[in-house]
């Protein structure tokens, strides 16, 4: 299987703070459902950020799609090919409506009007979401925002997702559905979530994060009670 990510080693901190990441290491290969766990603040956000790019690690290297990557220029593939969905909606939702929120990436690619609208449709038509079409998107809950967040992001047709949180604030049927509907995409993903029902049902491989490395976690499924502890 083609590896997709490979980082190692990787140092970061935020300015006077102590690091965040001190040496972490992971691999994403292709066909691969990997989760993250690890307490609040262990910095599981922070890495994926440094997987796109949005920060820069003092240390260590990212290799992306087959190349490594360090200056602003050669992430922008990386942004283009790995789908983000950040923990909160409201950093990735902008737009008046949900129609336009799901359009603005496709737009940005280049795509015509009609085209981005025939994304938004078919998209929505997957999800399940024909119905918020024209809906404003600041009314959403917060359930559907994370959905309609999803969305934008499959819209851009991405070859990886990383998912921060996915099943936060999402009802039990709801869970349920975006489970359906990840296992149903052929896209190597990583998620991070502390939910460790959903990391059972999801996960094909899992690594903790703690004191700002990363380690082989072992599946929900054999240690049920030390993975509903993370
Ligand atoms: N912009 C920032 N400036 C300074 N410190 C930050 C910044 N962003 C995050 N941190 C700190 O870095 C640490 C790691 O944060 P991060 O959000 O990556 O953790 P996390 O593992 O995703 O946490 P959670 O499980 O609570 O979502 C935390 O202590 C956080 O307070």
């Amino acid at each position: 299987m083609p590896v997709l990510f490979e980082v190692s080693d990787l140092v970061f901190a935020y300015p006077r703070r102590p690091p965040v990441l001190s040496g972490a290491s992971m691999t994403l290969a292709a066909g691969e459902r990997l989760a993250i766990t690890g307490p609040n603040g262990a910095g599981k956000s922070t890495l994926m950020q440094v997987l796109v790019g949005l920060l820069r690690p003092q240390a260590g290297r990212v290799v992306a799609f087959g190349a490594e990557r360090r200056e602003e220029a050669d992430f922008h593939e990386v942004r283009r090919r790995a789908g983000y969905v950040f923990q909160d909606p409201d950093d990735q939702l902008f737009c008046p409506t949900v129609a336009e929120d799901v359009a603005f990436g496709p737009l940005n690619l280049g795509r015509s009007r009609a085209e981005a609208l025939a994304v938004v449709d078919r998209v929505l038509g997957d999800l399940g979401l024909s119905d918020f079409r024209d809906r404003v998107t600041h009314k959403l809950s917060g359930g559907e925002k994370r959905l309609v967040s999803l969305a934008c992001v499959l819209a851009m047709d991405p070859d990886v997702l990383l998912l921060d949180e996915p099943s936060n604030a999402l009802d039990e049927e709801t869970t349920a559905r975006m489970v359906e509907i990840l296992c149903g995409l052929p896209l190597a993903m990583v998620i991070v979530s502390h939910d460790a029902h959903f990391r059972r049902k999801m996960a094909t491989r899992s690594l903790r994060l703690d004191k700002g490395a990363l380690a082989p976690y072992e599946p929900a499924c054999r240690h049920a009670g030390a993975a509903d502890r993370a």
